[in-house]
């Protein structure tokens, strides 16, 4: 049974597939503290949540089963990702579920700025009948610069179309022809700020959004702009909004989100008259909510069953295609790190991987993910997971090159690991055989066919009579089945290597005894 924590209002509807599964225990329980969800979060595997809770590291660190946070809205920013990709949890976000109700907020306060709505309300329910002072602008034959075209700001550049407004966007994934499709003109910030009638901003809050329209910017400006921020507080500079309103540049604003939530009682945007506020709406739509918790549920399920899900925030999304060529290969990857983790004697510092043959044109860095979770895990254990696998790596300044080849020998893919120290290499090739599945086709410099699964006992030895059978009396005789053997060797008399599929494992003095044997020069059991 997994246990699921949902510690922000989620709609219960988008989350009735939790509460339906037999598998799943949900608690709801919402407004907690740091302090108070530290002491409960250990009984947990999945924590959901939106904007309120901060998930710190301190939460993360308690909560030791775990295994995913859900953010149901698109925001990750109280979640310190860092801290969980470095504990392999996956943090998921339903990024398309608000799209439209952040829009249409958007154009709502773009019309309220335009009219002074909530200015005019104020005073007409005050028992005011004040015409005079509200006279607005339209939005036709106006200039809206949109700064971040994703999914927000490209459906409010699509609504301005219709209101007849021309459209300047900013974005730096924003292509030539994409713009032209939305019929958007591109322009840089400071153009779109010169340039603008209302300006809006759909970034998410990075260190290069943090003020991105900050008082140079408000300086080119024409006077009587209309500013709105519907993403996140402090991509504007608050400070300098006010600023440019007292220096009559910005004739009015429009702000659902702030630096601080909730703004303090005496932040400046609450008493100015030209600055209209609401409490992070954005996403508070009936239809919102249910669209995001459903998301987010989904993804939460896939997760804790351990199916493949494709929101996660922390690691790189796998186009369906590259999906359906890599997956069969999986399994191979994470097996051939296994195993050549296992053979290397000190501490490694490159894992190099070639792909071969039908693998030289197919996006490998999801099979890379395993691999090199592979490799750590004989060390690591259930520390490291594929989303962690990467930062494990490199936070133990373990280099990962990955190269890419024609050359199969006989086989159509071919994968190849090696792992390299200061003093030694090690290498391991692997196919994945039509017909026959995962196969192990060279340990070291020797050619062999062995399925890589269950416990193997990889011996070196010279190519003398008799070894074979010395090894096999030995297993038997402590009660050691094998379930199968391959030999391979370079030269007749040579270096030769054994290596057994063995049906449970030997006890270490077993394996003392097989490495006491004449002409055996190392023994190593491996557990695949
Ligand atoms: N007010 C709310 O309740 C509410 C609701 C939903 C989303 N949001 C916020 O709205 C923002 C946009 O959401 P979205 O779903 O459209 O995200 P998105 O990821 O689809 O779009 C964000 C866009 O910003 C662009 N961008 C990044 N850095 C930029 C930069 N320096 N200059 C210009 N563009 C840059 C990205 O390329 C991307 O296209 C996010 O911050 C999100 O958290 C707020
Ligand atoms: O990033 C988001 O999805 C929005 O800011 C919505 O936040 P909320 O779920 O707290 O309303």
């Amino acid at each position: 049974m997994f246990k699921v924590l949902v510690s922000d209002p989620i709609s219960d509807l988008g989350i009735q597939q939790l509460h339906d599964a037999a598998d799943i225990q949900v608690d709801k329980n919402t407004g907690l503290s740091e302090d108070e969800l530290v002491a409960i979060i250990g009984d947990y595997d999945a924590l959901l949540v939106r904007s309120q809770t901060k998930v710190t590291e301190r939460i993360m660190q308690a909560g030791t089963k775990l295994k995913v946070i859900g953010r149901a809205g698109v925001g990750v920013d109280n979640i310190n990702l860092e801290a969980a990709t470095h504990r392999g949890i996956v943090v998921i976000n339903a990024p398309d579920g608000n799209t439209i109700a952040t829009c249409e907020l958007t154009f709502a306060m773009m019309m309220a700025v335009a009219r002074q709505i909530p200015q005019a309300y104020k005073k007409t329910v005050s028992a005011e009948w004040d015409r005079k002072s509200f006279v607005g602008v339209e939005l036709r034959n106006k200039v809206l610069g949109v700064i971040g075209m994703g999914r927000i700001g490209s459906e409010v550049a699509k609504r301005a179309k219709v209101f007849g407004m021309e459209v300047f966007g900013y974005d730096p994934f924003l292509t030539e022809e994409r713009a032209e499709k939305l019929g958007v003109k591109l322009g840089t910030v400071n153009e779109i700020a010169a340039a603008a009638d209302f300006i809006t901003v759909h970034t998410p809050l990075t260190n290069e959004t943090r003020n991105i329209l900050d008082r140079p910017q408000f300086e080119l400006m024409k006077k009587g702009v209309r500013i709105i921020n519907c993403a996140r507080g402090g991509i504007i500079n608050e400070q300098a909004l006010v600023e440019a309103i007292d220096k009559g540049i910005v004739a009015g604003a429009a702000f659902d989100v702030f630096v601080e939530e909730p703004p303090a009682a005496d932040h400046p945007f609450l008493n100015n008259p030209k600055i209209i506020v609401t409490p992070h709406l954005g996403a508070s739509t009936v239809e919102a909510q249910e669209n995001v918790a459903i998301d987010v549920s989904e993804e939460v399920l896939h997760i804790l069953r351990n199916e493949p899900f494709k929101n996660a925030v922390n690691m790189p999304p796998v186009p369906p295609v590259v999906l359906n060529k890599l997956q069969p290969y999986f399994n191979l990857g994470e097996k051939l790190g296994r195993f050549v983790g296992q053979m290397a004697d000190g501490p490694v510092s490159e894992i190099s991987i070639n792909y071969a043959g039908e693998l030289m044109d197919v996006d490998t860095n999801p099979l890379t993910r395993y691999v090199v979770k592979g490799v750590l895990t004989n060390h690591l254990g259930h520390e490291v997971n594929l989303v962690n696998a990467m930062h494990q790596a490199k936070q133990r300044d373990l280099n990962v090159t990955v190269q890419k080849s024609s050359a199969t020998g006989s086989f159509t893919n071919l994968v190849t690991v090696t792992l390299k120290s200061k003093s030694e290499e090690r290498t391991l090739a692997g196919t994945l055989l039509a017909g026959y599945g995962e196969r192990i086709v060279r340990v070291g410099q020797y050619p062999v066919d062995i399925s890589p699964e269950g416990t193997l006992l990889l011996i070196s030895h010279n190519d003398k009579p008799g070894i074979i059978g010395r090894v096999g009396t030995l297993l038997g005789s402590n009660d050691v089945n094998i379930a199968s053997m391959q030999v391979g060797r370079k030269d007749i008399g040579g270096s030769a290597i054994m290596i057994l599929t063995i049906d449970k494992e030997a006890s270490k003095d077993v394996l003392d005894q097989l490495a006491k044997l004449p002409e055996i020069q190392n023994v190593r059991e491996l557990t695949l």
